[in-house]
Order: C-alpha cells, then sequence, then structure tokens
C-alpha cells in the first residue's frame, strides 16, 4: 500500500483534469473535530457471516465480483452482497474451489437471481474461473488459507493477493509510470477487519496501512463535498454520463485524486487533533453516504477493478 500511497501522490502531483481544494479539504477536517461519524460494517444487514472459514470464502468471492454495477440502472452491490449470501444459506458448498471453476453465465445469474445478463457477464464468470482455480491449486481451495498465510498483515495480503490473482491486479499507466490502485484487494482486508471486527480472520497489526478504495462512487462523494475539482470537459463528461475511457489520464486522475485526497486529510487530523483515522472508516463514512444518495453522478468506465 506504500506504493497506492506513494503512485497517487505522484499521479495528484501532475494531474490537469482533477484538482484537489485544499481549503474545502480544511472545512471538511474541521466539521469532523477529529473523529470520524462511525458507520458500521454491514450496515445494510446483507452480508453471510458465520465467523468461519466460509465467511473468509464468501468475502473473497464477494470482492472478485465487486465491481461495475452500474451499466445496468438497476443493479448494485447490494444485490451481488445478498444473492452470495443466499446462495450459501441455501447451499454451503456454492462457493467451493470446484464449483467456482464450472460456473457458466446463466447458472452465475440464476445464482444472483438476476433475470438478464450481468454487466461484463463474460469477465465476471471468468474471474470466478480463476480464484476457484488458483484457490484449488496453491491454497487447498480455501480462502481461508490465503487469509492465514498473511502472518497477520494487510499489506502482505493485498501483496500476496496481487501476485497470485492476475484479476485483482489493479494497475495504470500514467505519464509513462506504473500506478498502483488495489481496490478490490484492499476491500477484501477491510471486509476481513469489518465483519471479524479485528479479531480472528479478521485481525491486521498494520489495518492504517489501507488507503481509501478508489471506486466510482468516493470520488462523486469528494467531489460534491467540494474536495475534488474537475476541469469544465471532465466535469461535463460525468454529469452527461459520458463513458470515461478506463485508462485514460481523466480516469487515473479520478481515482488518484481520491486516494491522495483522503492521506491529505489523514495526515492533518493527525497534526491537528493528534489523532490517527483510518481510511477504511472515512471509506465507508463517504461511501455509505454516497450511495444513499443516487442523484450524486459518478464517473462511468467499464472496469473489472471496480
Ligand atoms: N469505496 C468503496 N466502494 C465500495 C464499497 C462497497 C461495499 N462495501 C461493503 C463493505 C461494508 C459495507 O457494509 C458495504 O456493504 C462497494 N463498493 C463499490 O461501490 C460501487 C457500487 O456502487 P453501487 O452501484 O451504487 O452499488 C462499486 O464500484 C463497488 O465496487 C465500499 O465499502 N467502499
Amino acid at each position: 500500500m506504500d506504493e497506492v500511497r506513494a503512485t497517487s501522490r505522484w499521479v495528484a502531483s501532475r494531474a490537469s483534469h482533477v484538482s484537489i481544494d485544499s481549503s474545502a479539504l480544511a472545512k471538511v477536517i474541521d466539521k469532523t473535530q477529529g473523529s470520524i461519524p462511525k458507520v458500521e460494517w454491514d450496515f445494510e444487514g446483507i452480508h453471510y457471516f458465520d465467523n468461519g472459514p466460509l465467511t473468509v470464502q464468501y468475502l473473497f468471492v464477494l470482492d472478485a465480483l465487486n465491481f461495475c454495477f452500474w451499466p445496468d440502472k438497476d443493479l448494485n452491490y447490494d444485490h451481488l452482497a445478498l444473492g452470495l449470501r443466499d446462495a450459501l444459506w441455501n447451499d454451503g458448498s456454492a462457493l467451493d474451489a470446484d464449483r467456482l471453476q464450472k460456473y457458466t453465465g446463466s447458472q452465475l445469474r440464476d445464482l444472483l437471481k438476476w433475470p438478464r445478463p450481468l454487466p461484463l457477464e463474460e469477465e465476471r464468470v471468468r474471474l470466478l474461473h480463476e480464484v476457484g482455480n488458483v484457490l484449488e491449486k496453491r491454497f487447498e481451495g480455501k480462502a481461508a488459507n490465503l487469509v492465514e498465510a498473511c502472518g497477520k498483515s494487510a499489506m502482505t495480503l493485498v501483496s500476496l493477493i496481487a501476485q497470485n490473482f492476475p484479476g485483482f491486479r489493479d494497475h495504470s499507466l500514467y505519464k509513462g509510470r506504473q500506478i498502483f490502485l488495489y481496490k478490490r484487494a484492499q476491500i477484501f482486508a477491510a471486509d476481513l477487519w469489518g465483519a471479524f471486527k479485528g479479531q480472528g480472520y479478521g485481525h491486521f497489526h498494520d489495518v492504517s496501512s489501507i488507503t481509501i478504495f478508489a471506486d466510482y462512487i468516493v470520488p462523486a462523494a469528494l467531489r460534491q463535498l467540494g474536495v475534488l475539482m474537475y476541469s469544465a470537459k471532465l466535469s461535463d463528461a460525468i454529469d452527461t454520463q459520458k463513458e470515461i475511457l478506463s485508462g485514460s489520464e481523466e480516469e487515473v486522475e479520478l481515482r488518484a485524486c481520491t486516494i491522495h485526497a483522503v492521506e491529505l486529510m489523514r495526515e492533518q487530523m493527525k497534526l491537528q487533533f493528534g489523532k490517527q483515522v483510518l481510511s477504511i472508516d472515512i471509506d465507508l463514512w463517504l461511501w455509505s453516504w454516497g450511495v444513499r444518495t443516487p442523484s450524486l453522478p459518478h464517473h462511468r468506465t467499464l472496469s473489472i477493478y471496480y
């Protein structure tokens, strides 16, 4: 995650489509008075949880598919979380590694009880197969073994995931440099931490090294707060729902500036209030507000990463 922080800072210092408004950021920080409103993990009551290894398998599959819902205007993250939860409730082996490798698009739709093709359905199926295959070959079929191999370090977990599962390699190129964003790998660590309340599979000694998860909701929330400012051309593209191409300068700037703005916020809160604030807490606060404000225009990029 040091690379995520460093490369996001690098993008923010060269960005021309997105900027961070430091006075708006200062206002947001003043308003917090040093503490981020606490939002409970699973505030929606939609996730599977049994306090054991099957929950880890569930969260890993969930985050393998946790991207790009917006092309279907009726679909959102909750459908995925609920659909996989119900599938496990009906059949505790639905997410076993051998089963994951065999799902077809229409079986995945059935599993999620979704009546039409999912956005990027072929990619979703391919990623399910990859997760099943690599889990079976290298982790005895269990995501819990992957987590046990990280020695209670979120940083090691993210790097193990990126090394073993190509579908989680959320990188981009920007002005010739490789930029690391790792949204789904980091959110998996955060989901473990949230679900297991920092204990057992959710115990990480370095949870503060996690950065915010650069998706399409959090940048929209930061824009609404005035913290992120967009060029006229980018504002117009987002407001008129034009697609922003994956890997374009605009897209990388949107994601990297989101991460950097939150890192600046954490640094300033430490100086001003002497408190170490977690990106996970800032994320859930901004994200839960963003998804409850459906009128917020968000950027639209076809991507398997977020
Ligand atoms: N930054 C950030 N992005 C997040 C999440 C989550 C869900 N996290 C769960 C964990 C604990 C809570 O209880 C949440 O339920 C999904 N997303 C992203 O949002 C987008 C989906 O939006 P919409 O189409 O409206 O559902 C899509 O890019 C998706 O990848 C998060 O926490 N943080």
